[in-house]
């Protein structure tokens, strides 16, 4: 809906009705319409201003209407409508003017901003383009170079960024409304010609050529795959070579190919899903809307190596008072040398002051005594925790929240160290921990749901996107990660090769392969983890076959690497060769590859070629296939929880929605025949063996993903 009045005697005002973003749906654009005609008709009425409810102009074209038939007056008659119009616009801008919502401002013949608001056309991020004009009107009002980074990359802009490229004619940080009323007022009588951007002329650089080839290059190599971001940039191309009209009908003829894809869907699934994780809920029915968070005012951080950092990092950038603590004095020191250089640049990026008062260092655990909540984050080792639990428990106030950061160890094991198992939750974040957005919040069958909302409202104001999880081996995460590496030393064995293995998932959008990812993260942390379960044994000590392990499958190639002390990247050698110790650039490794060979010789093996399906449809239908068991345990929730870890914590393509999301585009039943056929070639591969919620699904149609939760729930309820 759109609410119109007259104030100030001549200026009709608009007001768009739709909480809490204001989003152009279908009543919101007829409410537009009818209130622009209403203007235009009135004698009394010589200018018209434009706003929002409650502080936000504008959140863009209703993402959820996308998904259904399309009703109600189309945007871009209506945007035409009001640029063609003989009394002067103006657009007040607070809050949000985002996608949709800022073209129909960049419709309007003059923007007022409030200081504190933000836009931008972020279209791109779901798998769409600026189609409401605005293509072709933003280069024609900033010029090529800055509209491709704006259109390409959807980032949101501050006020002062938005009068700098000229989007914007004014900013205040008094009321908007008020501001554009009285400029309303004083152009009341001023002629418009000049003031409607698709008459204006683009801005032409010398090389037109060689700045497009330059922006879709850029665009290819950040994509991965996702076929926005290259719309975008011929749509640009269009404003920049064609006639306005021209360039409206390339716009179109580009957003309608976009609209349909797959990619778009994925994208849009991903925008909710993301929104989805924060409304979390517990096996025993608590959940984000009936628990609430204690306040934290003080923080305490146990460990200060590589994640402890980045945990310390990001906990100053909140403004939260912090206790760093480290017993080891060198490692103290060089701790707080590396965070306050991350605390300098990132405060430098941002423009802002760097927050490094906010830490006290200390060496001594008793100085976390008077902190809200403690996030431990000493070495993996379940002995080392054990003790620093016992320890906080007896140190800290009552009521501490006591909070470990693993990345897979026994919540609830841990929480049985100390005297209020109720205040222990997992903090699971990801490398570099200030950087990575993911946040795996991980209850024990004793974490109360205040220690859970506590956790994700702190993650929250840290910047991660929180999702709670149960307590298993390695979360969610990590568990599928498990066989889907699994299935890559496999197909080494069978003859695939590091670099073919991962130039497949490469392709499929992961920023890295398998190998590749391995070889980063250090092979020596699989290796302590398989030696800790018995797996890792050297052939010569084992009783068993040194394929076999209790009667499954299994690959030793990776404890066999960490023998020669090929470790990955930070050794020089891994799955690839690097130039020296610490180097990025994975080159393919002749030794490897003799090493292969050897081995397959030596356990009869004989090599074939493997292609790039087989490759994707193991890796992937594996990790998929656990994902199905993760649900059905309740572990995590519902596929939403899945998809965003994967997203955010595994370079899963965004584009691709997630591995679940993935598994209904891909068709639930074409994902089980495929594992049922591996399952019958690989018998000793547990994994592969299609889990029941899988064929339950299936059983049922295939139901859509959004309507997975109702499903697992009866299966649980039959259980
Ligand atoms: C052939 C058709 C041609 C059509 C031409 C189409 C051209 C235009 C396309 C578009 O405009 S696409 C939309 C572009 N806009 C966006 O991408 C903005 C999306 N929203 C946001 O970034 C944020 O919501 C915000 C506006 C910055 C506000 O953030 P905040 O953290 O304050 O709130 P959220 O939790 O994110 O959102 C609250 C609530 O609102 C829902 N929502 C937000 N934006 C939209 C939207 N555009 N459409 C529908 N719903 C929206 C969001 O899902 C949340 O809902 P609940 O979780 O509370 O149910």
């Amino acid at each position: 809906m759109a609410l119109f009045s007259r104030v100030s005697g001549s200026v009709g005002l608009i007001t768009l009705q739709n909480p809490p973003v204001n989003a152009l749906s279908a009543a919101v654009r007829q409410g537009i319409v009818d209130s622009v005609k209403r203007a235009l008709s009135d004698p009394e009425v010589k200018s018209v201003v434009i706003c929002g409810e409650n502080g936000v102009f504008c959140g863009g074209a209703d993402i959820k209407e996308f998904g259904g038939n399309m009703s109600g007056p189309p945007l871009i008659p209506m945007i035409h409508a009001i640029e063609a119009a003989n009394k002067p616009v103006v657009a007040a801008i607070e809050g949000s003017a985002l996608g949709g919502g800022l073209e129909l401002a960049l419709g309007c013949h003059y923007r007022i901003a409030h200081s504190k608001a933000r836009l931008g056309l972020p279209e791109v991020s779901l798998g769409l383009l600026p189609a409401a004009g605005g293509t072709q009107r933003l280069p024609r009002l900033i010029g090529v170079p800055a509209a491709l980074d704006l259109i390409t990359t959807g980032r949101h802009i501050t006020a002062a960024e938005a009068l700098q490229l000229g989007i914007v004619d004014q900013v205040t940080k008094q009321s908007t409304v008020n501001a554009a009323v009285n400029f309303a007022l004083n152009v009341a009588e001023k002629p418009l010609d000049a003031r409607r951007i698709s008459t204006f002329p683009c801005p032409h650089s010398s090389d037109l050529d060689a700045l497009f080839e330059e922006a879709m290059q850029k665009v290819q190599k950040s994509a991965r795959g996702a076929i926005a971001p290259v719309a975008c940039v011929q749509a640009v191309r269009a404003a920049a070579t064609q006639p306005y009209n021209q360039g409206m009908e390339r716009e179109k003829e580009l957003m309608a190919t976009l609209f349909t894809s797959g990619q778009a869907r994925a994208l849009q699934y991903c925008f909710f899903a993301q929104r989805a994780v924060g409304k979390w809920r517990m096996p025993n029915g608590a959940c984000w809307d009936t628990s609430k968070p204690r306040p934290v005012h003080k923080v305490a951080v146990i460990g200060l190596g590589t994640m402890g950092r980045g945990i310390l990092v990001a906990l100053a950038q909140t403004g939260l008072s912090v206790v760093a603590v480290e017993t080891q004095e060198m490692q103290l020191m060089e701790a707080k040398q590396a965070v306050s250089g991350m605390l300098e640049r990132g405060a430098k990026r941002r423009g802002v002051v760097p927050t490094l008062h906010n830490i006290t260092y200390s060496q001594n655990i008793k100085s976390v005594a008077e902190v809200d909540l403690v996030i431990e984050a000493v070495f993996e080792d379940m002995a080392l925790k054990e003790k620093v639990f016992q320890q906080l428990s007896a140190v800290c106030k009552p009521g501490t929240f006591l909070c470990t950061n693993t990345s897979a160890l026994d919540i609830d094991h841990l929480a049985s160290q100390t005297g209020n198992p109720e205040l222990v939750v997992g903090m699971h974040f990801f490398a570099p921990a200030h950087v990575m957005k993911l946040l795996e919040v991980v209850y024990g069958p004793r974490s109360s749901p205040q220690a859970v909302a506590t956790a994700m409202h702190l993650g929250k104001k840290m910047g991660k996107i929180g999702v709670a999880v149960g307590n298993c081996r390695g979360f969610v995460g990590n568990r599928m990660l498990k066989p889907y590496i699994e299935q890559a030393f496999f197909l080494l064995e069978e003859g695939g090769t590091p670099e073919k293995i991962d130039q497949a998932l490469e392709e499929f959008g992961f920023p890295m392969g398998v190998f590749k990812m391995s070889d980063l993260s250090g092979l020596d942390i699989g290796w302590r983890v398989r030696k800790g379960d018995g797996l890792a044994e050297s052939s010569a000590a084992s009783q068993q076959s040194p394929r076999i392990r209790d009667g499954r499958r299994y690959s030793p190639l990776g404890d066999l690497l960490c023998e020669q002390g090929r470790f990955g990247q930070k050794t020089g050698h891994g799955w690839y060769q690097y130039d020296k110790p610490g180097s990025q650039l994975a080159r393919s490794d002749p030794w490897l590859h003799s090493f292969l060979e050897g081995y397959r010789a030596q356990h009869g093996l004989v090599a074939r070629r493997i292609d790039q399906q087989e490759v994707l449809e193991r890796c992937l239908y594996v990790l998929i296939n656990e994902g199905f068991r993760i649900l059905e345990d309740g572990i995590a929730s519902g596929p939403e929880d899945i998809d965003i870890i994967y997203v955010f914590g595994y370079g899963w393509p965004r584009h691709r929605g997630g591995p679940m999301f993935y598994a209904g585009m891909v068709g639930l039943a074409k994902v089980l025949e495929r594992l049922e056929h591996y399952h019958q070639a690989h018998p000793d591969v547990p994994y592969l063996q299609p889990c029941s919620l899988l064929r339950r699904l299936v059983a049922s149609g295939s139901p859509p993903v959004n309507t997975w939760k109702e499903v697992i729930k009866k299966v649980r309820s039959q259980l």
